[in-house]
């Protein structure tokens, strides 16, 4: 809806209401039309304002009505008849003014922003362009190389940016309405054809061919197979090249082709994905909605590894105190040094101070007796975690929640080695932490709803997307990986090589393929956790670590090569070879072929062709699989939060949207079928073996992702 109003006699008000971020309902278009035409037909009328209520301008088009049919006034015709007008409109920008919200803007004729608003054509992250003629507006107003910054990358502006662009014409701290009012109020009747961005020329270039072709180079690069970026490169060349109604129309073809792509589909479902992991929920019953959180102000951080680092980084830029402990003296000094200087960075980044002073560095516990919550992230080893949650236990006021930073332990051995266990959650950062944006808030059988609501609040503050899982080894995201690596590494004893199995799944869009991934994180790690299994460790009998373990296909090959000393990157070798240890360009390396040769003819392994289609279902699949295991189980509570671990974790392509919304694009039936073929072929690899639930939904027809949480619940309720 929109709010038509006169005020001080001459200027005519029109305030968007659709709260909370006033999109462009069916119901707000109408109200425009509307309320301009009246604006229009109103001799007392003068001159216009736009708003928004609650002091948000727009958040753009409807996302939710993407996916029904379109009803109401279309936003272009909209959009024109405001530029048209022979009364000026400005835009009183608070809060946002994004995609469509930004368009409607750049159809007025002036813009007024508040300090504080955030403005941007951000389509290209849910996988479309600015379509409302904002790829045509933008490059006229302000120039083609800004204009393709932000249409490509979807990113915000501050006001200040903006006013430095041309986006907006003044910027004030005070009422943005009354000043917008005031404005509109000066300029009535004033000539409005230099107003009217569509009749601007677009800004011309040194070499238009050459700007464009280096935009769209950069733009594949970064794309991992989106098409959108692409789209928004060729839509802004058009704004450069043809006439303003012939751009238009290149607009709108592009746009027609994009709106229907999986791809869109994916990225808005992704979009709404982001936020639905925020309503969290247990298997008691609790939820986001009904827990309060305790009140967190100070904290700890107990050990300054890499990862304790980053999370006092994050901490800090939070606007949380914290209290930093690390035992090792040197230690302690490096790790202060270098916290000082991510700090400065970021801030550096963000254009702010560095909040130095809100950290305590310490090399004893003592300082953590007044907090409210303690990140311990020490080593990787169950006895040392043991060990610190017990001193912390010893030394923390009551009431204080613990929670430890680890990739897979279990949580509830570690509670109860504590007098609180209902105190106790998992908080799984990803390296680095400061950077990352995901974190898994780990739930044990005792964990309280209180405990976890805390968790999963200081995540939101620290500009985490926060998922609330199951406690079980290697929680959701790492529990899926282990079948998708050892596919990986079955692979390589069937044929394939690294290059090979990397290839196909950065095709597919991940930014690394496993071999390289495990080279930049350190081949070692994993060896390590297998040798504790027990895994890793050679028959005595035959010297030889054993391809049967537990009933089930091992693979040793990643063993074997920790065994020479391989690494990674920071050996310079691993998988690969680099030109240096800590060398970051990888390359094939003879040896491995040699290596793998050699490895199939001891177990009598003949080699054969592999192609990428293979490698892809192999991986994918037995992933998916896992992924509806933990749903079956309950560790995952919806697709959605599958989905949002690996786009923010393990650098699955967002306009592949998850695992699981693939799982469903792909559909269910031939993801089990072809579970099936390889489980048949590999009998000894259990995990190739579909799962209850996906059984289960194919047997009911397959339901759109949206309906597995019902199929869910009812498998649920009959165990
Ligand atoms: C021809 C067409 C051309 C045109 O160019 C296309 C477009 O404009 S494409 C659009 C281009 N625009 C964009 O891409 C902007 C997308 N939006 C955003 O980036 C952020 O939501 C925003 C920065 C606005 C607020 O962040 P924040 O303060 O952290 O708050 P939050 O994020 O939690 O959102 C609060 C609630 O609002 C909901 N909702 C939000 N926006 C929309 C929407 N447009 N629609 C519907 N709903 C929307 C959101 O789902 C959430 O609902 P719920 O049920 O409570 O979960």
């Amino acid at each position: 809806m929109a709010q038509f109003s006169r005020v001080s006699g001459s200027v005519g008000l029109i305030t968007l209401q659709n709260p909370p971020v006033n999109a462009l309902s069916a119901a707000v278009r109408q109200g425009i039309v509307d309320t301009v035409n009246k604006a229009l037909q109103e001799p007392e009328v003068k001159s216009v304002v736009i708003c928004g209520q609650n002091k948000v301008f727009c958040g753009g088009a409807d996302i939710k009505s993407f996916r029904g049919v379109m009803t109401g006034p279309p936003l272009i015709p909209m959009i024109h008849a405001i530029e048209a007008s022979t009364k000026p409109v400005v835009a009183a920008i608070e809060g946002i003014a994004l995609g469509g919200g930004l368009e409607l803007a750049l159809a007025c004729h002036y813009r007024i922003s508040h300090t504080k608003a955030r403005l941007g054509l951000p389509e290209v992250t849910l996988g479309l362009l600015p379509a409302a003629a904002g790829s045509q507006r933008l490059p006229r107003l302000i120039g083609i190389t800004a204009a393709l910054d932000l249409i490509t990358t979807g990113r915000h502006v501050t006001a200040a940016e903006a006013l430095q662009l041309g986006i907006v014409d003044h910027v004030t701290d005070q009422n943005t309405v009354d000043v917008a009012l005031k404005f509109a109020s000066s300029v009535a009747g004033k000539p409005l054809d230099a107003r009217r961005i569509s009749l601007y020329p677009c800004p011309p270039s040194d070499d238009t061919d050459a700007l464009f072709e280096e935009a769209m180079q950069r733009v594949r690069r970064s794309a991992r197979g989106a098409i959108a970026p692409v789209a928004c490169v060729q839509a802004v060349r058009a704004a450069a090249t043809l006439p303003y109604a012939q751009g238009l129309e290149r607009e709108k073809e592009l746009m027609a082709t994009l709106f229907t792509s999986g791809q869109a589909r994916a990225l808005q479902y992704s979009f709404f994905a982001q936020r639905a992991v925020g309503r969290w929920s247990m298997p008691s019953g609790a939820q986001w909605d009904t827990v309060e959180p305790l009140p967190v102000q100070k904290t700890a951080v107990i050990g300054l590894g890499t990862m304790g680092r980053g999370i006092v980084v994050a901490l800090t830029q939070a606007g949380f105190s914290v209290v930093a402990v690390e035992t090792h003296e040197k230690q302690l000094t490096q790790a202060k040094q270098a916290i000082e200087e991510m700090l400065i960075r970021g801030a550096k980044r963000r254009g702010v101070t560095p909040e130095h002073d809100t950290i305590t560095y310490s090399h004893s516990m003592e300082p953590v007796a007044n907090v409210d919550l303690v990140i311990e992230a020490v080593f990787e080893d169950m006895v040392l975690k043991e060990k610190v949650f017990q001193q912390l236990s010893a030394v923390c006021k009551p009431g204080t929640l613990l929670c430890t930073n680890t990739s897979g332990l279990d949580i509830d051995h570690l509670a109860s080695k504590t007098p609180n266990p209902e105190l106790v959650v998992g908080m799984h950062f990803f390296a680095p932490a400061h950077v990352m944006k995901l974190l898994e808030v780990v739930y044990g059988r005792q964990s309280s709803p209180r405990a976890v609501a805390t968790a999963m609040q200081l995540g939101k503050k620290m500009g985490k997307v926060s998922v609330a899982v199951g406690n079980c080894l290697g929680f959701v995201g790492n529990r899926m990986l282990k079948p998708y690596m050892n596919q990986a590494f079955f692979l390589l004893e069937e044929g394939a090589s690294p290059e090979l199995v990397d290839q196909a799944l950065e095709e597919f869009g991940f930014i690394m393929g496993p071999f390289r991934m495990s080279d930049l994180s350190g081949i070692d790690v994993g060896w390590r956790i297998r040798k504790e299994e027990g895994l890793a460790v050679p028959d005595q009998r035959t010297g030889q670590i054993p391809r049967m373990q537990k009933g089930c296909r091992y693979s040793p090959v990643g063993d074997l090569i920790c065994e020479q000393g391989r690494f990674g990157q920071k050996t310079g070798q691993g998988w690969y070879r680099y030109d240096k240890p800590g060398g970051r360009v990888a390359r094939p390396d003879p040896w491995m072929q040699t290596f793998l040769n050699q490895y199939r003819a001891t177990h009598g392994l003949v080699p054969r062709r592999i192609d990428p289609k293979e490698v892809l279902e192999r991986c994918l699949y037995a992933l998916i699989n896992e992924g509806f295991q933990t749903l079956e189980e309950g560790i995952a509570a919806a697709p959605e939060d599958i989905d949002v671990i690996y786009v923010f974790g393990y650098s699955w392509p967002q306009h592949r949207g998850g695992p699981m919304f693939y799982a469903d694009m792909v559909g269910l039936e031939k993801i089990m079928d072809r579970l099936e073929h390889y489980h048949q072929a590999h009998p000894d690899v259990p995990s190739l073996q579909p799962c209850n639930l996906l059984r289960k939904l194919v047997a009911i027809g397959s339901p759109p992702i949206h309906k597995w949480s019902q199929v869910m619940k009812t498998l649920r309720s009959q165990l």
